[in-house]
């Protein structure tokens, strides 16, 4: 049910281990941090990986009269969070759908979870433009979506897949927020010197070329890795990726 959800956020990648689930976990930490009811909902049937990014795996939802209650990080309940992890038995099992039962279950995701009054909820997606992206778009028809995060890496390889998603999203008229670089330079946790592996700006020029925005770019730093449930603002704060997942979320919230 989203009738109490005022902005509606996905978060898409074209590849997958780009980073995707990091940057909407933290990204839904941060606007936590500022004091907003956020949800966060993972749709990623296959990899579910938001219970771990917040160590909620030993969590479970269950069914009230409104629908399904969501698990709450936090006793003021300010950040709501839904995923296929909470329903399967163990972490270990698999979700092995065909594309319909997806497509229910999506669809069952965005009417039957009970968020309550939320000021922002971001949808963690699947890699790629699959079943279960056009399902929610479709779900989202008359809901109004504010638009879409990319999030790339570096390499070329990405940056092809991330121009498919940008091409998609125009093709299904969501507007696109912008696109982030994750994976962006290596951050020693020696000296916190970043150093570029991979070339940088990539995202950045496809951004250019797209005319999209920009919305910054987050190094590989293992300190950020490593938060699991922790807000990267809050613990690492003088950090590259905290100024940047900051960055993020004054765009997003002023828009
Ligand atoms: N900026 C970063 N610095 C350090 N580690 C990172 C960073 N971004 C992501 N990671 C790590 O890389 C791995 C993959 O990240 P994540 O699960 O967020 O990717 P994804 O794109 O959501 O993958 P999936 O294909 O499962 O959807 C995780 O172990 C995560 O902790
Ligand atoms: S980045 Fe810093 S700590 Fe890491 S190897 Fe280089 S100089 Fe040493």
């Amino acid at each position: 049910m989203l009738e109490n959800v005022k902005h509606v956020i996905l978060v898409l990648s074209g590849k997958g281990g780009v980073g995707k689930s990091t940057v909407s976990t933290q990204l839904a930490l941060t606007l936590k941090e500022k004091n907003f009811k956020v949800g966060l909902l993972d749709i990623d049937l296959c990899g579910p990986s938001i219970p771990y990014l917040l160590q909620l795996e030993d969590k479970g939802v269950h069914q009230s009269d409104e629908g399904w209650v969501p698990v709450y990080t936090d006793q003021e309940q300010k950040l709501a969070v839904m995923s296929i992890g909470f329903l399967l038995n163990s972490r270990n099992d698999a979700v092995v759908w065909r594309g319909p039962k997806k497509t229910a279950m999506v669809k069952q995701f965005l009417t039957d979870v009970s968020w309550g009054e939320l000021d922002y909820l971001l949808i963690d997606t699947p890699p790629g433009t699959s079943d279960e992206h056009i399902s929610v778009m479709e779900s989202l028809k008359g809901v109004k979506c504010d638009g879409a995060i990319l999030v790339t890496t570096p390499q070329q390889v990405s940056i092809e897949d991330v121009r498919k998603e940008v091409t998609f999203c125009k093709r299904t008229k969501i507007p696109i927020l912008g696109i982030v670089e994750n994976m962006s330079g290596f951050v020693c946790p020696s000296c916190t010197e970043c150093t570029n592996i991979f070339s940088k700006g990539g995202g950045e020029a496809l951004a250019n070329l797209a005319e999209v925005p920009f919305l910054g770019v987050l190094p590989i730093d293992p300190r950020v890795g490593a938060l699991l449930g922790k807000a990267c603002v809050k613990e690492l704060p003088e950090s590259p990726s905290a100024k940047t997942f900051n960055e993020i979320a004054e765009k997003i919230t002023c828009t």
